[in-house]
């Protein structure tokens, strides 16, 4: 049985979210809330024939409560999307709120729940659940991660048309190491499973880079003042919480790259690789019936790869003290 919950299922990616969560065999129970227009999106879905019993919860009768109950997933995609010219940190003013207050209700609710944090700035809004937490005395890092999933899903892609075969998008994996903003994402093109030619020249390497690290703002520009990447986020938030579920329903041998809090096994070393005392990265992570079972280190990654994650880490650095001490010093 796995009851999968997501906040923020009215929006532009929480409502394709749960459609795919609901076309998922391994969810039976799927619980969906939002400040609105939950209910209407729940229905919707409950006619599909498949065996996920769809509930939908507003905020009044204790709502966000009685949806979180009994969650073993909670995906979180609450929040305000980005408009051409801004950051993802601008976004903070309002999303830090935002997710302060549902990790308050993850917490005393469903604090043994996987949490898998969509909203952004990620590299402040995982270190703010995890802030919450931690006041209450609930924090597990093993169960805590920032979805930086549409990073790997935009390299395959981008690589694939390198390539000049999108077929050979979904055959190819690129780990994505930083944060999930601008240049704190690291894709290791040399890490790729399938090598790029070896005459590829300097330009176009660095335009692949460059186009993973900036997909986000392609997509904000694209879609000119009405959003942010919606459904391809729905497709890769889906693809990571499906990899969760089956982790936790006993499938060995699962790794992925995620946002995570490095206090755990195999944190002490990443943190010695990239020479700086950090608090959190996204790195591969191999995970189990109980979330993270050990966080990987960077591999064999060349000389140009070391320059971008050694300018990844001071913003990253930034945004994480910002997270933490929104918990820890709130403004009055
Ligand atoms: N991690 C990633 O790779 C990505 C993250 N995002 C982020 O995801 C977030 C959501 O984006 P969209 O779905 O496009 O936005 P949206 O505005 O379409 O949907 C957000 C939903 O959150 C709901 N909401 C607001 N406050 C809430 C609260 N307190 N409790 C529950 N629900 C609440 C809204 O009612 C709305 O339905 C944004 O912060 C965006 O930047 C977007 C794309 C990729
Ligand atoms: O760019 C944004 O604001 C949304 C996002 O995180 C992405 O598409 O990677």
């Amino acid at each position: 049985m796995v009851k999968a919950v997501v906040l923020g299922a009215a929006g532009g990616i929480g409502q394709p979210l749960s459609l795919l969560l609901k076309t998922n065999p391994a969810v039976t129970e799927l619980a969906l809330y939002d400040i609105v227009n939950a209910p209407g999106v729940a229905v919707d879905l409950s006619h599909i024939a498949t065996p996920a019993k769809v509930q939908g919860y507003l905020p009044p009768n204790d709502g966000l409560k009685n949806a979180l109950t009994g969650a073993q997933v909670v995906v979180v995609p609450a929040g305000v999307p980005r408009k051409p010219g801004m950051t993802r940190d601008d976004l903070f003013k309002i999303n830090a709120g935002i997710v302060r207050d549902l990790a308050t209700a993850i917490a005393t609710t469903a604090p043994k729940a996987f949490v898998l944090v969509i909203s952004n700035p990620v590299n402040s809004t995982v270190p703010i659940v995890a802030e919450v937490f931690k006041q209450h005395n609930v924090f597990d890092p093993k169960r805590l991660f920032g979805v930086t999933t549409l990073d790997v899903v935009r390299a395959s892609t981008f690589v694939a048309e390198v390539l000049g075969d999108l077929s050979l998008s979904q055959s190819i994996t690129v780990p994505v190491i930083g944060g999930h903003s601008g240049v704190t994402i690291v894709p290791l093109l040399s890490q790729s499973s399938r090598p790029l030619p070896e005459n590829l020249d300097k330009s176009t390497i660095d335009s692949l880079i460059n186009r993973i690290q900036f997909g986000g703002d392609e997509v904000v520009k694209a879609k000119d003042g009405t959003g942010s990447a919606t459904l391809s986020m729905a497709y890769a938030g889906a693809e990571f919480a499906t990899k969760i579920i089956r982790a936790f329903k006993g499938e060995k041998g699962i790794v992925v790259p995620s946002y995570v809090n490095l206090t755990q096994e195999g944190g002490e070393a990443l943190k010695k690789e990239l020479g700086k005392e950090i608090d959190y990265f996204s790195a591969p992570v191999a995970l189990g019936p109980n979330g993270i079972e050990r966080i990987n280190g960077l591999g064999a990654i060349t000389p140009a790869e070391r320059v971008l994650v050694d300018a990844a880490l001071p913003e990253l650095a930034t945004s994480i003290e910002k997270g933490v001490s929104f918990i820890q010093t709130p403004k009055l």
